[in-house]
């Protein structure tokens, strides 16, 4: 609001600031655009500038910031990387001619969702804006990339659903209307969503055809209040914004982004980086675009059997013509980011070097066409007929811009010669008036004879006649005007200096204007041809996704699966974890089959920590995506069921949402895929239950089994520690016990990764807990409990498993008292803290702790983690002492 006595600029920035309460407001101001205020505050923190005050010797003086304009993009980038919306205000007249105040007006809202430039970096990334609304327990959702015009819609029934499709398209900014409950908005928050208000939904009639066939009214909902967003943050045009595509999730396979998470598909979990992912391993695309519909591809691979091995064919044809297959790589590494270009020739900012790299990618297109008539099979028709090199474009950039143009499209210097006579002309007269005035020069020494004059050029005082001081009085009187004076020299011009002078720079004044024209005149022809370009733009990223996929499967000895029909055979002879056998390298890696015909829908994998059961399952879920995307797979040979779901519990369970205990997150992840897995799914459980108590968890695992043996169907692979779990094959016809082989050599355990039929007999923890360095004594002591804790199982039979009607007979809970100890182990337990009992009773504490411990519960992890809370325990008290 404006305050009293404010200066009539900042009354008129307070205007417009409280349009953009939420947003930093970047007022031009001439040279610079200014922050005020709290942005100041604000904004000279996150960007480090320096913060300055306005009217300081007032009471009240401004805080205020700025940055230059030639900057302006550095900063506008920062400030939204960072979650932050900026409004940039310009001035809308030349502030020489105004009358009073310049006007200015916010010609656009940069949002993290709406940000074209991403910078080259992330060339390969789209940048989704999603959008949400809740219409009688369903929710609208629809997303957009405003640089490439991508814009789709759906339907969905749940929150989860919602929050799978945030998450696996990274959208990092949500446009939700008044319908959606604050409980929802509270979660996408919680997950770092910045959500933006749009209540009111205004679609003008030239943009209704985006909604075109949509029918829906949460569907339809949507997308007017995502459209109407956008034009309202934009203001600028939209001619590349493409019809909104209806998409359902069953349209593909389905995966929780909690799976594509674990599976690091696209993302490692530690680093957050793409390396050492399963994007990482198959990106060999040559264009930006390709990177990206590679990464869509992999978020959805398909369900249906046809558009599979429509694909697959395709990859096939390209494994096996290695030249035709080189070639195209080197074709396409010309082509240029075509989706993005025709975002950019739609917001009117392309430049004429933009137009080159359109024109120089079109160029490429019937190369392309060529390479593909040259393959054997007619596998690429349809990708051939939409590969259209739009010569009218080609033709329209090649005749009238440069090869080489400038940056900037008001200079000059962009369109060729002989593209337009009046052009042509006014370079004419710029090009004579250098020749002009070197021939005015030699005449005006000839008729004064003083043969140092000189013609010159600056840009206040224009052309000038230079004659030095010692050669002033040769000047005839009259001619001669004087201009300006020098300590050496005098400035002059004459009438027909002054003429020349005038044709020159009005030549180049109105050559630069009809330039611009004419460029104006090129992009307006390429706008029109829009739709063209991203058509084309999608069959080229088509195939370079194609030919990436044949890359890798040649580099990497895949081979293309078969799928069977209405069985749920499945069998996979040799099969790789391709990222894992990349790091290890092709010698190491252990190649192990996956054997589930008709009859066995559960594998229990039993075998030491650190064996490679996670590796295992991961295995078969890359698989399993590998294949379903159309590309070849790992292994010397596979057979499979299509599948319409991967469920996935592996590795540490989190919940950035609820804050929930990780034994809960995952009780609610085996909730969804017992409530939602078909017999066409994939399960794959890692060690369900080791969260709690261990009869709890066993007796969890043993029911979980046995409701997917009986009511599920689903394929499912279950791994677990607990050994007593195996005898289930006695009594569930379609499990089957596998395990992965380790041998003792002279006390050393040594891991094959082999898998091997039947139950692992043995554990190994302990061992493992070695390789990781844990101390020797307290091994020695955890031998020593083992064997104590199998004497008692063994006498007290307390764990046993039950298998009679399918239900688990009530267990013992685990608050039983910890096994008595002997003296001669209590004193290990000291020993193992090197200080005599009585002295130190935070050893002692940590003593009684050690034997109540269940290792039988714990990972290595827990016991690591155990240890060095001891470790600082003691730590603390000898510093106390
Ligand atoms: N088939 C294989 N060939 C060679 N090395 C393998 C193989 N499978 C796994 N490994 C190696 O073993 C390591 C441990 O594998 P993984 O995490 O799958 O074991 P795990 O049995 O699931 O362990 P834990 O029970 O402790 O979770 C991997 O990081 C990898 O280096």
């Amino acid at each position: 609001m404006a305050k009293p006595n404010q200066t009539p600029m900042m009354v008129q920035y307070q205007k417009i600031k409280d349009q953009y309460p939420d947003a930093f407001l970047f007022y031009r101001l001439g040279d610079f655009y200014e922050m005020f205020n709290d942005d100041a505050i604000k904004g000279a923190q996150l960007l480090e500038l320096t913060l300055t005050t306005r009217n300081h010797s007032s009471k009240n003086p401004i805080p205020m910031c700025g940055v230059p304009h030639h900057a302006v993009q550095n900063y506008i980038d920062i400030l939204v990387d960072k979650g932050y919306k900026v409004a940039i205000c310009e001035q809308m007249e030349d502030p020489k001619l105004a009358k009073g105040m310049v006007k200015r007006e916010v010609i656009q809202l940069v949002t993290p969702g709406t940000q074209t430039d991403t910078g080259a970096g992330n060339a390969k990334e789209n940048n989704y804006l999603t959008a949400l609304t809740q219409i009688n327990q369903k929710f609208g959702f629809a997303y957009a990339d405003l640089s490439t015009g991508e814009l789709k819609v759906t339907s969905l029934d749940s929150f989860d659903s919602v929050l799978n499709e945030v998450m696996s398209l990274q959208t990092k900014e949500t446009v939700v209307d008044k319908s959606v409950s604050d409980d929802v908005l509270e979660k996408l928050t919680t997950v770092g969503i910045l959500i933006s208000h749009q209540d009111e939904a205004e679609v003008k009639s030239e943009l209704s055809y985006l909604t075109q066939g949509v029918e829906a009214t949460e569907q339809l909902t949507v997308l007017q209040h995502l459209l109407t967003y956008i034009v309202t943050t934009q203001k600028r045009s939209l001619a590349h914004l493409q019809r909104a595509i209806i998409y359902k999730p069953t349209f593909f396979l389905k995966m929780d982004h909690y799976s594509q998470r674990n599976l690091e598909l696209i993302q490692n979990m530690r680093t957050g980086k793409k390396s050492g992912t399963l994007l990482w391993l198959l990106d060999e695309t040559k264009t930006a675009m390709g990177g990206r519909l590679l990464k869509q591809w992999l978020d959805r691979p398909l369900v249906k059997r046809n558009d599979i091995l429509a694909r697959q064919k395709k990859v096939s044809v390209l494994v096996d013509q290695y030249f035709e297959r080189n070639s195209l790589q080197e074709e396409l590494t010309q082509v240029y980011d075509l989706e993005r270009l025709a975002g950019r020739v739609a917001f009117g900012s392309v430049n004429g070097r933009d137009l080159i790299q359109l024109k120089s990618s079109l160029q490429q297109i019937p190369k392309l066409q060529h390479i593909l008539n040259e393959l054997p099979e007619s596998a690429f028709s349809d990708i051939y007929k939409r590969l259209d090199p739009i010569d009218n474009v080609t033709e329209a950039i090649d005749s009238a811009i440069v090869n080489e143009p400038p940056l900037s499209v008001t200079d000059g210097g962009v369109i060729k010669d002989g593209y337009d006579k009046t052009l042509d002309s006014y370079r004419e007269a710029m090009h004579n008036g250098k020749q002009w005035m070197a021939e005015l020069e030699a005449s005006e020494r000839q008729i004064t004879g003083i043969n140092n004059l000189k013609i010159g050029y600056n840009r206040v005082f224009g052309y000038y006649i230079d004659v030095t001081k010692a050669n002033l009085n040769k000047l005839p009187e009259g001619r001669y005007e004087r201009k300006q004076t020098l300590t050496n020299s005098e400035r002059f011009t004459t009438p027909e200096l002054k003429e020349k002078e005038r044709l020159i720079l009005e030549a180049e004044e109105k050559s630069t204007d009809l330039e611009y024209k004419l460029f104006v005149k090129v992009r307006e022809l390429v706008k029109a041809n829009i739709q063209r370009i991203q058509s084309l733009a999608h069959a080229v990223s088509e195939l370079d996704v194609l030919q990436s996929f044949a890359d890798v499967s040649e580099k990497y000895r895949f081979v293309a699966p078969t799928f069977t029909q209405s069985d749920h055979d499945l069998e996979i002879v040799e099969g790789r974890h391709p990222v894992v056998e990349k790091v290890l390298g092709r010698q190491t890696y252990v190649p192990n089959d996956v054997k589930m015909p008709e009859e066995t829908s559960i594998l229990l994998i039993t075998g030491p920590n650190m064996s490679g059961k996670s590796t295992y399952m991961r295995q078969l879920a890359l698989t399993v995506i590998l294949a379903q995307m159309g590309c070849f797979v790992p292994a010397k040979s596979a057979k499979m069921p299509i599948f319409d779901q991967i469920f996935t519990r592996i590795g540490a369970a989190d919940d950035l949402i609820s804050g929930e205990s990780t034994f809960m997150v995952e009780m609610k992840e085996a909730n969804e895929a017992l409530s939602h897995a078909t017999a066409n799914s994939l399960i794959l459980f890692d060690e369900i239950g080791r969260g709690t108590a261990t009869y709890d968890g066993m007796a969890l695992a043993q029911a979980i089994i046995e409701f997917v043996h009986d009511r599920v169907h689903a394929k499912t692979l279950f791994s677990t520690h607990y050994h007593e779990l195996t005898v289930l094959d006695k009594s569930l016809t379609h499990l089957k016990n596998v395990h992965v082989g380790a041998v003792e050599k002279n006390g050393e355990l040594v891991f094959l990764h082999q898998m091997q039929d039947g139950p692992a007999d043995k554990s190994y923890g302990i061992h493992v807990a070695k390789l990781a360095g844990l101390p020797n004594s307290l091994l020695k002591r955890a031998d020593t409990i083992l064997t104590h804790l199998e004497k008692t199982q063994d006498q007290h039979s307390t764990v046993q498993v039950t298998t009679e009607d399918r239900t688990v007979e009530p267990e013992p809970q685990p608050t039983e008292p910890a096994p008595q100890t002997s003296d001669e182990e209590a004193d290990t337990q000291l020993s193992l803290f090197g200080e005599p009992e009585q002295k130190i009773s935070k050893a002692d504490k940590v003593a009684s702790q050690v034997k109540s411990l269940n290792l039988m519960g714990m990972t290595p992890m827990d016991v690591m983690n155990q240890v060095y809370k001891w470790q600082q325990q003691l730590e603390q008290s000898k510093k106390k002492r």
